[in-house]
């Protein structure tokens, strides 16, 4: 393969993996780790606030610079990829210092191939080639089965037919972005003991492609020179990342839904804690994450949960009124949630 830099391109990585995986907390990393490189940073997120673009601004990271980092808001970018993500690709290019690298964080619903196929468009392909699409799996889910009712089952079903389509919205979008990958990142390796972890990388095993290896990780914690630098060139080998979309000149994410509350101020965090966990519980919500605001604390806190289980910490950002957005699978019951918040 001729050096990227010989053939005047500049690389691009794609983060991708399913709501919550850890995407980034991997990135986060990722640009504690790079010091001296320019790095832009594209982040695009399923529901409207932008949670992932203030807790990589508020990173503190040095270098990192607030211009570097990009974000999309607008939907999922397998979506927007024209109206959004072309212009602002262009516009990183052409600026006068352009970065050396770009990394583009999707969101857990996205799609992979549709932005795939953007790297070949006539204005950008001379320009960019795709270093590697990473995708991130939350390993811990996978052993819950929150991707397919019964693994085995699908993974035996797709071996006798690879091109089979199933009922499960969750497993359809856990399955291409497993089949674009270049590198599986198994994460969470620290929720689980060492035979789940093989029993997952067997699985994971059977629904990448060949060539793609899988590397197990604790909070996204991996050597830069591992994930930058695959060289994958994947916008020349789309036809080996199949989608369950192929064909399909349009898609939509029907299956899934997002809203937006307004929180109370809590008593105390514990109050807000539980009644996080009691929601998620009660209504297989898929994911929360924003701010509340706790009775007697000058700093907002940050509220995260995937599936039921939720993490907190007090944000470096002072005050502020509470706000959580919530996404789940069609048909959340949004008046029960927010009785359930004690949202008005
Ligand atoms: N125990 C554990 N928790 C983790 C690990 N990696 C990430 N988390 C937590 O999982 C939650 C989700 O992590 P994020 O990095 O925000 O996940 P994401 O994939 O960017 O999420 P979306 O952008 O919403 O799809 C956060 O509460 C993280 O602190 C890990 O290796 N172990």
């Amino acid at each position: 393969m001729r050096p990227l830099a010989a053939q005047g391109k500049i690389a691009a990585t794609i983060i991708t993996g399913f709501l919550g995986a850890g995407k980034t907390t991997l990135l986060r990393h990722l640009l504690e780790q790079v010091d001296g490189r320019r790095i832009a940073v594209i982040v695009n997120e399923f529901g409207s606030l932008g949670i992932d673009g203030d807790t990589l601004r508020a990173c503190g990271i040095a270098g990192c610079r607030d211009e570097d980092i990009v974000e999309l808001a607008n939907g999922c970018l397998c979506c927007t990829v024209a109206d959004d993500f072309l212009p602002t690709i262009e516009r990183l290019l052409d600026r006068p210092e352009p970065p050396e690298h770009i990394v583009i964080e999707t969101s857990g619903l996205a799609l992979p191939k549709p932005l795939l196929k953007a790297f070949n468009w006539p204005t950008i392909r001379p320009r960019l080639t795709v270093d590697g699409v990473i995708t991130v799996v939350d390993a811990p889910a996978v052993v819950d089965g929150r991707f397919a009712d019964d693994p085995e089952a699908v993974a035996a079903q797709r071996a006798a037919d690879p091109s089979l389509d199933h009922d499960n919205p969750l497993a359809e979008v856990f399955e291409d972005q497993l089949l674009s990958a270049d590198l599986v990142v198994l994460n969470k390796t620290d929720l689980l003991d060492e035979k789940q972890l093989a029993a997952v990388e067997a699985m994971i095993a059977g629904e990448t492609r060949g060539q793609a290896r899988i590397l197990q990780a604790d909070h996204g914690r991996l050597d830069p020179r591992i994930l930058l630098g695959l060289g994958a060139a994947a916008e020349d080998d789309l036809d080996t990342r199949p989608s369950h979309h192929d064909g399909a000149d349009d898609h939509e994410h029907d299956d899934f839904e997002s809203f937006v509350l307004d929180l109370p101020e809590y008593d105390s965090v514990d109050e807000c804690v539980s009644r996080l966990t009691h929601a998620a519980r009660e209504h297989d919500i898929l994911r929360m994450k924003g701010f509340a605001a706790i009775k007697g604390k000058n700093r907002r806190l940050g509220v995260q949960a995937v599936g039921a289980r939720v993490r907190h910490e007090f944000d470096p950002v002072h005050g502020g009124s509470g706000r959580l957005v919530i996404i789940g699978q069609q048909r959340l019951n949004r008046a029960a949630i927010a009785a359930a918040l004690g949202a008005p």
